[in-house]
């Protein structure tokens, strides 16, 4: 008997009799994969998005990726939107970032020490997010997860500035800090929580929550309590209630108002960032790109103010597929930090090599050329949909913001804010979302999710989707709002 085989001996004679070896495991079907997930995970899930409950029906449990495909536990194959909810823009598994990834751990997982690696990382950072010739990325520090970037970010705003008050826009989501939970967006939008359980009365109480596109709001507050304001976090453009496009100068607006009043701006690029464009969405806003495509609402080119944030904050694209996140900003702001300053933050896999390297790898292959074929994609797939449903006769609007995109159901007027995205026929998702996954294509398990394409969406994936739409569409007229 081998060593393997006596641990594996040992292990199963501690087994409850309900437990599957793991190589049932890996066959079993879907549904068996979501009972016994249930008995041992909350839910069955570890992050609340994945599990289905506005959509209904069975999580599909994910056994590989690769490209624009990912295969569950029965073998059935999907092509996905999902992209793991952002970072996959060059396709999963890319050969490329896996054999930096396979190399980097060849090397040490983890080393709790400096390394090389992570000062290119920071580097190229800094050096993508221009515009102008302006670098608003001073410094960089690499974290973990994006709710540990935003969680810093607004730390560092408060002991930058010695002050207590936050303000965030209702619809936005930041991650899962205590400051940031109130009127969020993705999984509590989904769960319709208004907020979190949990959270001191005390805490939540220093966070304003605004309506977003409402410059009139953020003025009002900055009149009556500016003095006592630390930061203004915003999505650069917000895609966790859909997306929702910042009106024409909002975000400029914002920094104006902020920095007069002595508080920071705080630009939340964790799903925008190195997606939407080379620079994330404050380069493509601030690059003279055609104003027009990025702000749906105005009539035709504007001129958009630019602006500079204080702090900036990344996740997903940055890490390549790996737990990496970052943030960023003005030097003086950012030396603020330990152990040159006060504030403090810290990680024990901070840095992680393998992540650098996976994000290192995947900056390094995002070009002009990957994001073309990314907003090319953008545009094929969300103009089909929208012909479907249009065809189906199901009122709808269209949103994007660079790349990203999504759709609000029961009205062809795009929503500019949280209430307005709420007021929509939501039920009639479920079933377009249900139909599209029978017909072999994983859509966001929720309808106030942006859809993510990559770079290796090819014309058989992309002619996979278009195939799947009529079904969906017509599935959207019939779905019935529930008694
Ligand atoms: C804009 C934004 N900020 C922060 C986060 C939090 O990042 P993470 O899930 O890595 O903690 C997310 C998504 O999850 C996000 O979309
Ligand atoms: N747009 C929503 C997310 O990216 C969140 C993913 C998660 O919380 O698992």
């Amino acid at each position: 008997m081998s060593a393997e085989s006596d641990v594996r001996a040992a292990l199963s004679s501690e087994r409850d009799e309900t437990e599957p070896t793991t190589a049932v495991a890996s066959r079993a079907g879907n549904a068996e994969q979501f009972a016994r997930a249930q008995r041992s995970i909350p839910g069955g899930v570890n992050s609340p998005v994945r599990a289905f409950r506005s959509v209904g029906g069975t999580p599909r449990f994910l056994v590989s990726a690769q490209g624009p495909y990912v295969t569950d536990s029965e073998g059935t194959e999907y092509v996905d939107l999902v992209s793991s909810w952002g970072p996959a823009i060059l396709g999963h598994a890319h050969p490329e970032v896996v054999a930096a990834v396979q190399d980097a751990a060849s090397r040490g997982l983890s080393f709790g020490a400096t390394t090389p690696a992570e000062t290119d990382l920071a580097e190229l950072v800094r050096a993508r997010v221009v515009a102008g010739g302006v670098h608003p990325v001073e410094k960089v520090r690499l974290v973990s997860t994006g709710t540990e970037a935003t969680m810093t970010a607004i730390r560092l705003a408060r002991g930058f500035t010695g002050r207590d008050l936050l303000i965030k826009f209702a619809g936005h989501y930041h991650g899962h800090s205590d400051s940031l939970l109130a009127e969020a967006g993705s999984g509590l939008a989904t769960l319709a929580l208004p907020a979190s359980a949990g959270v001191p009365a005390a805490t939540a109480a220093l966070t304003i929550v605004l309506p977003y596109n409402d410059l009139g709001a953020v003025r009002k507050v900055f009149a009556e309590r500016g003095n006592d304001i630390a930061a203004i976090i915003v999505e650069a453009a917000p895609a966790n209630m859909g997306v929702v496009p910042p009106g024409a100068g909002f975000n400029a607006a914002l920094a104006d108002i902020a920095h007069a009043h002595g508080s920071l701006l705080v630009v939340d690029e964790v799903l925008t960032g190195f997606r939407v464009g080379p620079a994330g969405w404050w380069g493509l806003e601030n690059s003279g790109s055609p104003v027009a495509e990025l702000h749906l609402d105005a009539p035709g080119p504007v001129d958009v103010p630019a602006y500079l944030p204080d702090l900036v904050t990344f996740g997903k694209v940055v890490g390549g597929g790996m737990p990496l996140a970052a943030l960023g900003g003005r030097a003086d702001v950012m030396d603020t930090l330990a152990p040159l300053g006060p504030v403090y933050q810290a990680g024990t896999l901070s840095g992680n090599p393998i992540a650098v390297a996976a994000g290192l790898t995947t900056l390094r292959l995002a070009d002009a050329g990957v994001y073309a074929a990314l907003d090319a994609t953008a545009a094929t797939i969300s103009s089909a949909v929208s012909d479907a449903l249009g065809g189906a006769g199901v009122a709808h609007s269209v949103q994007r913001a660079g790349n990203l995109f999504s759709f609000t159901f029961g009205s062809s007027r795009a929503p500019r804010n949280y209430a307005e995205v709420q007021a929509q026929e939501a039920f009639r998702y479920g079933p377009f979302f249900h139909a599209m996954l029978d017909a072999g294509v994983s859509l966001p398990p929720s309808v106030y999710e942006a859809w993510f394409v990559s770079a290796a969406h090819d014309d058989e994936a992309i002619g996979r989707i278009l195939a799947a739409l009529p079904r969906a569409a017509e599935a959207a007229a019939t779905a019935r709002r529930p008694a």
